[in-house]
């Protein structure tokens, strides 16, 4: 069985009483250990197949199997614990409390955990450490760059320890030099375990990643594994 299969998953999006297919009838499975681009055109279904991956957005027909469960099947509550211990989630926009330091932001989806506080002190310390930031770990979010502040938003996305990290964009509004260093991050990630499923406009991805699915007009246009380490 494979790890995560999409198996024939329709979107379609009502928005004031007309309705728009996003995606139409998709297939597709992902092993453990993929780093996986969803590239195309603007508007093609690239975040909705994102969402629906990201156990976020039901689809209108079709389902989605992670680990063998029927994601959509589940309750509310369960898909949500189910999202909380498998998968983290990275943005363009990093999502930062302006208030809160890089670790408190780090630690933050750990307020809901079994672990002490300790515990989560800990937990953080060692996921800022793995993104270059320890250093740095009682800065305010205006106080860092623009890459490290995504180190901190990929730092609070793996805190949990998640099989999936699911990324939208996350070089988006980075200059090309730091959001290489992120693909990197994201790279080295990739090689300690984790799954990764990144949508982006950026051509420079290709470079560091295992597959490139391309997605237009709500469908699968192309399908291609890269050699690892390339
Ligand atoms: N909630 C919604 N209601 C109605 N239509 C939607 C909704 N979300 C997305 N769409 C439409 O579905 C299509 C696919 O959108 P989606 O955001 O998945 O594309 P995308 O490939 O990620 O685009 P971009 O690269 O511009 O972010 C678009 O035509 C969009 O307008």
């Amino acid at each position: 069985m494979s790890f995560i299969q999409l198996k024939d998953v329709t979107k379609v999006y009502d928005s004031k009483g007309v309705s728009f297919t996003a995606l139409q009838k998709v297939d597709l499975t992902i092993e453990r250990g993929e780093f996986v681009s969803l590239m195309g055109p603007s508007g093609s279904g690239k975040s909705t197949l994102l969402t629906i991956l990201g156990t976020l957005n039901p689809p209108s027909t079709g389902k989605l199997m992670i680990d063998d469960i029927d994601i959509y099947q589940l309750s509310q509550e369960r898909r949500a614990d189910f999202r909380y211990s498998y998968t983290g989630f990275v943005f363009q926009q990093m999502h930062l409390l302006p208030y809160l330091s890089a670790i408190e932001n780090v630690m933050l989806p750990l307020s809901v955990s079994k672990y002490s506080g300790k515990e989560q002190l800990t937990m953080a310390e060692q996921v800022l450490d793995k993104v270059g930031l320890l250093n740095k770990k009682h800065r305010l979010p205006n106080e860092m760059s623009g890459g490290e502040q995504q180190r901190v938003a990929i730092a609070r996305a793996i805190v949990n320890n998640p099989p999936i990290v699911f990324a939208d964009e996350p070089t988006g509004s980075l200059d090309t030099k730091t959001g290489e260093e992120i693909l990197e991050l994201f790279k080295s990630l990739n090689k300690q375990g984790h799954t990764i499923i990144m949508v982006t406009h950026n051509p420079e991805t290709v470079e560091y990643v295992s597959r490139v699915v391309v997605i237009r007009d709500g469908l699968i246009e192309s399908d291609t594994y890269r050699s690892k380490g390339e």
